[in-house]
């Protein structure tokens, strides 16, 4: 079944006019300045009177901007990037670390150009790279990129997960069979409770037996070479957040999950 939001993107090219259409001395002054470009997406109004959407907002953008401070990740990937909202707030925070590289995937190409557009705009070009296409098919492009950059490339530190919610376990499946999450990886997915993500958070909390009992009986619609490692132990938080945003009651949460070792294999 086609995803609602993949038809065309005529919303997010006036959200790009306006930016294009800024005065020269705003655009002067928030140039370099991610928390200035951040605040420009954040006070966006469409003519319908709704805001750019989808994007990870201040709450739980700080909540996770909060465990980047404390892991200090210097490979972060996040799995769907729309406008570029995550990689700039998280993007900024890993320019701060030594050596910190922020890689985001975006199957949409207009998306992805205007994300391109606001990273450039922020300032951190540098450190963010937006990948065009399946995040399952930029993963296996990106374990080479960094096998090429740095030999002793092993694994990701930190992976925000908030594309199609569909897509949570069958992309997981795949870093796992990647063998890109190892002990010490977090893995911090969006949007548990709204829309809901219940069969990734049933996965997550499984014991290394039920995974592989889980990987053995459902297909990976990625394919057969991605059916997952069951053997990694994994622990996780469920973090609630509940407040008007945007005149709306909302509730949600992230799942915050650990790798933290390996289960003995038989
Ligand atoms: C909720 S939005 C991401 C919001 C963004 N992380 C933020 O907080 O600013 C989901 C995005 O995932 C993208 N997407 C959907 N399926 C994808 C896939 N298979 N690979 C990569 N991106 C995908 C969509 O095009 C959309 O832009
Ligand atoms: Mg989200």
């Amino acid at each position: 079944m086609p995803h609602m939001e993949d038809n065309g993107s005529e919303k997010e090219q006036l959200f790009l006019q306006h930016i294009q259409n800024l005065p020269q001395e705003r655009l002067d002054a928030i140039r370099g300045h991610p928390e200035l470009v951040l605040k420009e997406i954040d006070e966006f109004t469409y003519p319908d009177g709704s805001g750019v959407r989808m994007c990870i907002g201040d709450v739980k953008g700080g909540f996770i901007v909060g465990k980047i401070r404390e892991r200090k990740p210097k490979i972060m990937v996040e799995l769907g990037g729309y406008l570029g909202y995550s990689a700039i707030l998280f993007g900024n925070e890993i320019s701060k670390i030594p050596g910190g590289r922020y890689y985001s995937l975006e199957v949409n190409e207009d998306y992805a150009k205007i994300a391109y557009e606001l990273v450039k705009l922020a300032g951190l070009d540098e450190i963010v790279t937006i990948m065009i296409g399946k995040a399952c098919d930029s993963l296996v492009e990106l374990q080479q990129k960094l096998l090429h950059k740095d030999l002793g490339f092993q694994a990701l530190d930190m992976v925000f997960i908030d594309h199609w919610k569909d897509l949570y376990v069958p992309d997981l499946r795949v870093i796992e069979s990647l063998n890109m999450i190892a002990p010490g990886t977090l893995l911090v997915a969006d949007n548990i409770i709204t829309p809901g993500a219940p069969e990734y958070h049933k996965y997550v909390n499984m014991s290394p037996e039920e995974r592989r009992g889980y990987q053995a009986k459902v297909r990976n619609v990625n394919g057969f070479d991605f059916i997952g490692r069951w053997d990694l132990i994994y622990k996780t938080e469920t973090k609630e957040f509940e407040g008007v945003i945007r005149n709306k009651h909302r509730k949600d949460a992230v799942d915050v999950t650990e790798c933290v070792g390996y289960a003995k294999k038989d």
